[in-house]
């Protein structure tokens, strides 16, 4: 069970919990859940600190009209790390609140605020709403001393509602504001209650003046060394010149583009760490960034700082290089203890930098070190699992009296990665062979080799660039496979359903139309934005009619970006899941079965999944499709005017320059007869028994049915 998981089911128990969420950049974030049961229903408050940027928060969209308790047992909102809400409130979010919604209040008159601020309207008996979502919003920026709050609702929210989000509130705590609908309309009726909101400032150090390495000078961290001068002047300037220079090609950032997580850079060598799942990548087939092999960390320059620290650490196989601007950083974390060994150091080049290690449990007590540009860092033992380490996003630290300015850091951290077979980077050398998966033969233009970066160019890439013609095609002639259908009409009405892979949010009707909430979540924040903010329609003879009133589009499902081999969701949460054209994304065996496991792990007992990709027998399905091979590159071609990076919004489209599409798009292929542009996507087509097979070994699973409809393979499992 994950800490998260733990954490909720403590709570769950109606106990005071508090813990690390401690995700990556999420910026260790502290989430105190506080209970009282009250019969069936629990109050609760949530105190979250030191969001560093905004991540993922989500919880399943109330359709209109579905009646939810108030924070109860059954609706509490969940969150997980990995996700990232589209139009949320920005990455300066450093406050988290939950809040309970009631609505569909009457309507007044005049309820227009001109400030924009909070109105006195504490609902009366009178008005007791017949609707109440508990939702968490952001909060941004956070000017204390008076709490002066932006608030940024949920999108679902927003959806469900059709409620204007960013209003400027002051002082949370206990009081209600007014939000605002339509056209500049301020409705009195609908009244966001803000039960128990609780703003921390964890910024302290910063309004009462930076807080000096020294003042933790006594404390005693067990397992933590910092040696000064690991490297001389020259090496760590050569070092440093090395990853800075124009000629190293190798960063990498899983970025928001990529529907990352991380806004710094990095480099790995030996394996590449998925920060999405805090993992390593142990097959070496990952879409999230060059694995380097010997090549970089070989250069004269590094290899002897690599050898050094393999006087230390002989049994370190695996290297994240980091780069630090001023101001960025890294949350609080532990070092995933599955993924890495028992010590791990870090040597810094460019900049000094204060490390903060804060105590897990015990007395959460605190200890900074500065680290010296040269010096190296070690922790092991207590301070290897029992503290928390993390660079504080700031352009200056205050070290023994003197504030000193920061510039780029570049620091090589060093780790064992368990369980791997060989040595790592030592002995990895990328042959740059086209070498087939399960030995088969290749030709670079109908096998992919299964290469690290297939899944970010081959499929993130891919969507978020086609997102907008994607979006046009397919949900105007909106075809719905069948079996999809008939599984979400089988579902009980009112269920939580999870659309693992949405798109564009294509199947979010269908679930609407049957009573039920539907949660997506994607990779391509593109699609994610059409899924939820109106990109595409509805129409063709397969259409879902949904008689809302204006769009459909949007109200009847809520997405969030996020990886499928991570979902932002807790354990057991969903009815029913639905994974529908995704699996044959999926790059390698280990990332099928690790989908397959987070769609399990998310379902309650007894909920059911459906899951279906591509067949790579494709005869009788009336396409025009033939695969060869099982790992391939399927064109799709958009039309500039559906381009957005150069200019194109799906209107006229006229003038749009090859040479720019060209420069824009450099992975798109123009073709100049056609007046299109092609973009390859990376698909794993599935073969007969393959996907049993994936479930199988996925284990916890029922096969319910299984079999071929139109050109794609299909299962539905029902979990254990
Ligand atoms: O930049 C550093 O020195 C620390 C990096 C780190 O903690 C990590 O990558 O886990
Ligand atoms: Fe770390």
């Amino acid at each position: 069970m994950s800490e998260e998981t733990e954490m909720v089911v403590e709570w769950m128990k109606g106990k005071d919990t508090t813990m690390d969420m401690g995700w990556g950049e999420g910026g260790g974030v502290k989430v105190k859940w506080i209970n009282e049961r009250k019969g069936d229903e629990i109050d609760g408050e949530i105190v979250v600190n030191n969001v560093s940027s905004l991540s993922d928060v989500s919880s399943p969209t109330p359709a209109n009209g579905v009646k939810i308790p108030w924070l109860s047992l059954s609706n509490i909102p969940k969150f997980l790390p990995g996700g990232k809400i589209v139009g949320g409130g920005g990455g300066d979010s450093n406050c988290v609140i939950i809040m309970g919604l009631e609505g569909m209040e009457k309507e007044e008159e005049d309820g227009r605020d001109d400030n924009g601020n909070e109105r006195d309207s504490t609902s009366t008996d009178d008005d007791e709403p017949d609707i109440r979502i508990p939702y968490i919003c952001y909060t941004y920026p956070f000017n204390s001393p008076n709490h002066t709050i932006k608030v940024t609702l949920l999108p679902y929210l927003k959806n469900t509602l059709g409620v204007k989000v960013d209003k400027v509130i002051s002082n949370m705590n206990g009081k209600s504001i007014s939000i605002q609908k339509g056209n500049n309309k301020w409705r009195k009726s609908r009244v966001v209650k803000v039960e128990k909101a609780f703003v921390n400032n964890v910024k302290k150090g910063e309004k009462e003046g930076l807080i000096d390495v020294e003042v933790y000078r006594d404390v005693e961290v067990e397992g933590l060394t910092v040696i000064e001068g690991f490297l001389n002047e020259q090496e760590e300037r050569e070092c440093f010149d090395y990853f800075t220079s124009p000629t190293c090609k190798s960063w990498f950032s899983q970025s928001r583009k990529r529907g990352g997580l991380l806004r710094r850079r990095v480099i790995h060598y030996g394996y590449v760490f998925d920060y999405s799942t805090q993992d390593v990548i142990r097959d070496r087939t990952t879409p999230l960034g060059t694995c380097e092999g010997m090549g970089g960390l070989n250069d004269i320059s590094v290899a002897s700082v690599r050898d050094k620290v393999l006087t230390i650490l002989p049994g370190c196989n695996q290297c994240t290089v980091n780069e630090y601007e001023p101001g960025q950083g890294i949350g609080g974390h532990v070092d995933t203890e599955s993924a890495f060994g028992e010590e791990i150091v870090s040597v810094s080049t460019g900049s000094g930098v204060v490390m903060e290690f804060r105590e897990i449990g015990g007395k959460g007590r605190r200890k900074d070190v500065w680290l010296e540009r040269g010096s190296l860092v070690s922790m092991k033992g207590d301070a290897r699992y029992k503290w928390t380490h993390a660079i504080s996003s700031r352009k200056t630290d205050k070290v023994f009296g003197k504030i000193l300015k920061r510039t780029k850091r570049i620091s090589l951290t060093f780790r064992s990665v368990l369980n791997v077979e060989g040595t790592g980077f030592m002995d990895y050398v990328d042959s740059g062979e086209e070498e087939g998966v399960g030995g088969v033969a290749a030709t670079p233009q109908d096998n992919v080799k299964v290469r690290p970066d297939v899944e970010g160019v081959g499929v993130v890439d891919f969507y978020n660039n086609v997102a907008l013609q994607w979006t046009h095609t397919r949900s105007l002639r909106g075809i719905l496979w069948p079996r999809a259908v008939g599984f979400l009409a089988s579902l009980p009405p009112g269920s939580f359903v999870l659309d693992a892979g949405c798109g564009d949010g294509k199947y979010f009707a269908a679930g609407y139309c049957n009573g039920h909430w539907v949660q997506g979540v994607d990779v391509s924040e593109e699609l994610v934005k059409c899924a939820v903010g109106g990109g595409g329609r509805r129409g063709g003879k397969d259409r879902m009619q949904v008689e809302m009133g204006g769009s459909a589009y949007g109200k009847v499902g809520n997405g969030v970006v996020g990886d499928c081999l991570k979902l932002p969701f807790i354990d057991e949460w969903f009815d029913g899941a639905i994974c529908i054209a995704v699996m044959h994304h999926l790059s390698s065996r280990e990332r099928r079965v690790k989908c397959l496991r987070e769609i399990r792990r998310v379902l309650k007992v007894g909920g059911r999944a459906e899951i279906q990709a591509w067949a790579m027998e494709q005869e009788g399905a009336g396409g025009k499709r033939r695969f060869e091979k099982q790992d391939v590159w399927v064109p799709f071609k958009v039309q500039p005017k559906y381009l957005q990076r150069v200019g194109g919004g799906g209107g006229e489209g006229g003038g749009i320059s090859e040479d720019k599409i060209m420069e824009e798009y450099p992975e798109g292929k123009v073709d100049l007869d056609e007046g299109l542009v092609s973009f390859d996507r990376y698909c794993h087509v599935y073969v007969e028994g393959e996907m049993e097979e994936l479930v199988k070994e996925c284990g916890g699973l029922e096969v319910e049915g299984a079999g071929w409809e139109k050109g794609n393979w299909f299962v539905t499992v029902k979990k254990r």
